[in-house]
């Protein structure tokens, strides 16, 4: 799957500023996308074109598949509970009731909300419905997904939960495209990046993906490898028709779960700690 973008133009209103002009973007399927830019230049805009929530006004807008957004700010006087307004979500999504009910409560779980599942969501603290808003987004399991400044509000274990879900979508084969102010956000696990400024897209250098400490070696048998990695591993060909690739300890498990979901298939042949001699072997 790819979702491009082709000349796409973007203006609030006839005769407004254009907010985007000429914008040229593809996109693949395991990519996680930072999007950047100044106050104002037109990240959220962007988003909301890929969403689909904002029409663009010239160019077009190829984007297959599903698709869910997180909002910068999420709507919060409904006539819902949290849990019957995910359940509904699951729903309008085309899931059973059974598997939307599954979800909703999954994700109430995994957010540390369960005890909220039953509070009108209007009724909830900021920090409880912006975890409503994430988890409405998650519950889908979308093939493109769009954070906008959605870790802004969680607590610690919930951004927690966010990566590890962010990570999750992509090993499946999911699209990631997300805003926010902290340039460290995803570190690592950040396929590409890209700057909004004068309406247009220029590429923008990734954070820095090695956090110090404890590295990890997986040797890997591959038809061939899929382009976009977590934590972006050093990769080493070996005589033996082998590679080596070598990431930070901390995102070896997003890169044996997105290796063990690729197609064509790889196969894992050791993994261990990565050591100065060059093992596992
Ligand atoms: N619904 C709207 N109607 C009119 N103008 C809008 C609308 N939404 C956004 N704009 C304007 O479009 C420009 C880009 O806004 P956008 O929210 O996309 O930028 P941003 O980069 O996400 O900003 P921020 O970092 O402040 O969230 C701004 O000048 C904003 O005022």
């Amino acid at each position: 799957m790819t979702v491009r973008l082709t000349g796409v133009g973007k203006r609030y209103g006839r005769g407004g500023p254009w907010i985007l002009r000429d914008v040229d973007l593809a996109l693949d399927a395991g990519g996680v996308i930072r999007i950047e830019g100044a106050n104002g230049s037109g990240k959220s805009t962007l988003l909301k074109v890929l969403a689909g929530i904002e029409r663009a006004d010239r160019g077009t807008v190829d984007a297959p598949g599903s698709r869910a957004y997180v909002p910068e700010r999420f709507p919060p006087a409904l006539p819902f509970d949290a849990r019957d307004y995910l359940r509904h979500l699951g729903r309008a999504r085309g899931l059973t009731a059974a598997e939307s009910l599954r979800r909703a409560d999954h994700w109430l779980e995994r957010f540390g909300i369960a005890r909220h599942a039953g509070t009108p969501i209007g009724r909830l603290s900021k920090g409880t419905c912006q975890k409503v808003a994430v988890a409405q987004a998650l519950l889908a399991e979308a093939d493109l997904l769009l954070l906008d400044e959605a870790w802004t509000g969680l607590d610690q274990a919930a951004r927690g939960e966010l990566d590890a879900a962010v990570t999750e979508r992509a090993a499946a084969g999911g699209l990631v495209v997300f805003v926010d102010h902290d340039p460290g956000r995803l570190a690592g696990l950040t396929t590409a990046g890209h700057l909004v400024r004068d309406g247009a897209l220029r590429p923008a250098p990734l954070p820095a993906a090695e956090p110090d400490g404890p590295r990890t070696a997986v040797v890997v048998r591959a038809e061939r490898l899929p382009e976009h990695l977590p934590g972006r591993p050093a990769r080493e060909p070996r005589a033996d028709g082998t590679v080596r690739l070598e990431v930070a300890a901390a995102h070896s498990d997003a890169l044996l779960r997105r290796l063990l979901h690729a197609t064509p298939a790889v196969h894992v042949h050791a993994v261990g700690p990565a050591t100065t001699e060059g093992t596992p072997s």
